[in-house]
């Protein structure tokens, strides 16, 4: 019979940490060996004897848990923002030095929201126009999402390959901040209110019409299918993984 995961959460007194600690601890082919919080020391991971660790911490946290990691061969699912071009550069150069090592970082673990972006890649090609709305719950500390700036990142691929030309905008002058983000060419506005969790809409236009892509995350529940899947999945995907598409098949 093969052994459960021995899985180790960073983070899991958080938001996203205490779901993924409730989602580790359920699930039959998993368990839960360490729980770690912001005063951990990291060796706790190994002393418990993990060969899996999620990281739900804070964009100036993960990069450093998740070097540790992979410095000790575990493999790692991370679904904390922040990593940027550069940090994740550096981090498929380390993970070149510890080639049986798996990681992948998930801008968003909700299968809704990973269709969702995918949707929003293949209908960019198509519409003269496209602004992304994001819209999350007022604690949370990064702007834009991870998964806006993912989304942007696709869409303005997708549309370089297919030659479109940049969405017309006559703006001259503008109040700092009023036309939103720029990521790669892509306007990216964010919200933040009391009540929400995690919401996205992609608006697409077109000469007389206008195609909107939303997905909404109203529990944090919605996460955890994608966290388990990244878990039995990384170990058999050595090297870096971006984006949770890397281990679906979404062309099919
Ligand atoms: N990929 C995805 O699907 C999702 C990603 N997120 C991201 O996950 C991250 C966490 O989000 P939330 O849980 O809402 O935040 P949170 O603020 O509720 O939780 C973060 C926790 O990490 C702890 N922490 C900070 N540094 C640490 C360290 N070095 N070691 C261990 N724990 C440490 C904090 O004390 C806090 O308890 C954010 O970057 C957020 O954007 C959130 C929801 C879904
Ligand atoms: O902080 C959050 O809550 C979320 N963070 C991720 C992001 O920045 O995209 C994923 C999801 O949107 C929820």
């Amino acid at each position: 019979m093969t052994p459960p995961l021995a899985v180790a959460v960073l983070g899991a007194s958080g938001r996203m940490g205490a779901e993924a600690v409730k989602a580790v601890s359920t699930a039959a082919d998993m368990e839960l060996v360490a729980s770690l919080g912001r005063h951990d020391p990291l060796e706790k991971i190994l002393e418990a004897g993990a060969t899996h660790v999620v990281d739900l911490t804070v964009p100036d946290s993960t990069e450093a848990n998740v070097r540790f990691a992979v410095e000790h061969g575990l493999h790692a699912v991370v679904g904390t923002t922040g990593w940027t071009d550069a940090r994740r550069a550096d981090l498929a150069a380390l993970l070149e030095r510890h080639p049986g090592t798996g990681v992948l970082i998930a801008p968003n673990f909700a299968l809704g929201s990973v269709l969702a972006s995918a949707f929003a890649a293949t209908a960019a090609r198509y519409f003269e126009s496209v602004e992304i709305v994001e819209l999350h719950h007022p604690n949370k500390v990064d702007a834009p999402s991870g998964t806006a700036v993912r989304t942007a990142e696709l869409i303005a691929a997708a549309r370089a390959e297919a030659g479109v030309p940049a969405s017309p905008d006559a703006t001259e002058t503008c109040l700092e901040g009023a036309r939103g983000a720029d990521v790669d060419g892509v306007r990216v506005h964010s919200v933040r209110l009391r009540g929400l969790v995690a919401h996205q809409e992609v608006l697409l236009g077109g000469a007389g019409e206008q195609l909107t892509l939303r997905h909404d995350s109203y529990d944090r529940a919605s996460f955890m299918p994608g966290v388990l899947l990244g878990l039995r999945t990384v170990a058999s995907r050595p090297g870096l993984t971006y984006g949770l598409d890397g281990y679906l098949e979404l062309g099919r």
